[in-house]
């Protein structure tokens, strides 16, 4: 049984950390240009979920989607916005990771305490990119929200000196590892869960490993659970697991349990690896996935995640299975025929394209269409 209480009715979130510009890269080639940072893939699940988030994000002059985002970022004049390049071609990367290679060419000023609202909120995501987030300034969000989220990849990733190779170093070297009891829920991909020691930090707070297209698993002090995943065709890794942090957390917000707001947050990575860069998500389904949300909280007492007695038991509540193939078919009516892209941008150099099952493959290939925005510039690689 979820031990905790229930969502407040008009929970208030905040999000922290910085939009940046994304440029992957393929053969040398630039496939896509396009708005990035953990801020934008959360807020936009938040905003196709027609959920109220407060978002804190600082960009330079150079920033280039100030018009387009539907939350404004400060605009630090003597910044340049940080900027990621993606590499999608060089095997493996200097940290021995086999996904994509992401450099960090530039860097906004990092986000204080004293740039975060003076009130106080029910969910917190403390979620940079590019080693925005001070340790001052999560101890400053511990102290002004309920509970707080906490993606790994804010806390240990390190930039080379020379051209900004992201590296990572463990959590214990981190300043940050003193606030890790006091966090809420730890989120890592599993090549980012080897830089840390689950099974101590289990003992302090839940831990959801993410992985690909296998899922997550959701660890807590003397359990764990293995949430399914949904299939899809990936195209673009990039923001799968800040799309899945946006989903869990919107699940957690709309009173969902703990299993079944995972099962949100692998639906929305799903959805976002279909798409090249920031997703554009296809209204039908966002309408669906809402209704089904709506459906499966009138099924299931809603809970939050708390921290209660300080410790967190939950099981499978049932129906878990029955809202993974309702979230599954939200897909089914809106898929179209579309071209296979060339710009597919494969998770790790020998990935192949996920083989989907029946209901989605025969002739010809059966996929979501594609309804993100054309990035803002793309080198037209067509013979
Ligand atoms: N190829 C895929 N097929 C289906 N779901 C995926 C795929 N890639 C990612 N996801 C979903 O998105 C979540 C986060 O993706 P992951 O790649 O593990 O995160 P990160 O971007 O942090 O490495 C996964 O747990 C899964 O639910
Ligand atoms: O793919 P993911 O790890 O979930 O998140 C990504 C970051 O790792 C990357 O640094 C940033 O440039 C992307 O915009 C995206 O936020």
């Amino acid at each position: 049984m979820v031990t905790g209480r229930k969502s407040p009715l008009n929970p208030r979130v905040l999000i922290v950390g910085n939009y940046c510009h994304d440029v992957l890269i393929r053969d040398g080639d630039v496939l896509a240009e396009t708005l990035g940072g953990a801020a934008s893939f959360i807020s936009n699940v938040f905003d196709g979920l027609s959920i109220r988030c407060n978002l804190i994000s600082k960009v330079g002059q150079d920033f280039k989607y100030q018009a387009k985002v539907s939350h404004g970022a400060i605009v630090v004049p003597s910044s340049e916005t940080t900027m990621f390049h993606a590499y999608f071609d060089l095997g493996l990367g200097g940290n021995g990771r086999e996904d994509r290679v992401l450099k960090r060419v530039s860097a906004c000023e990092p986000i204080t305490p004293m740039d975060l609202p003076d009130t106080r909120f029910d969910f917190g995501m403390a979620v940079g990119v590019g080693g925005e987030i001070l340790p001052e300034t999560l101890e400053r969000m511990l102290e002004i929200c309920r509970v707080v989220f906490v993606d790994i990849q804010a806390l240990i990733r390190v930039f080379g000196r020379d051209d900004g190779a992201v590296n990572l170093v463990n959590l214990k070297e981190s300043g940050f590892y003193p606030l890790l009891p006091r966090i809420g829920v730890l989120k890592a991909s599993t090549e980012e869960a080897v830089f840390v020691d689950v099974e101590e930090i289990r003992k302090w707070c839940c831990v959801v490993v993410t992985n690909g297209k296998e899922g997550c698993k959701v660890y807590w002090s003397d359990g764990e659970l293995q949430i399914a995943p949904f299939l899809a065709n990936q195209r673009d890794p990039t923001g799968a697991g800040d799309s899945f942090l946006g989903g869990f957390v919107a699940g957690l917000v709309q009173g969902l349990s703990v299993p079944d707001a995972a099962l949100l947050g692998n639906f929305l990575g799903s959805l976002t690896v279909e798409q090249i860069g920031l997703p554009k998500f296809d209204l039908r389904i966002l309408q669906r996935v809402r209704d089904e949300v709506q459906r499966r909280k009138m099924q299931c007492s809603s809970y939050c995640y708390e921290r209660s007695d300080g410790e967190l038991k939950f099981s499978k509540p049932l129906g878990h299975e029955q809202f993974h193939a309702s979230l599954g078919t939200a897909k089914l009516p809106y898929l179209q025929t579309v071209q296979e892209c060339r710009c597919d941008l494969p998770r790790s150099p020998n990935s192949v394209e996920q083989s989907l099952p029946n209901q989605y493959t025969g002739h010809p290939k059966l996929l979501p269409t594609p309804f993100h925005e054309e990035p803002v510039r793309t080198i037209d690689n067509e013979p």
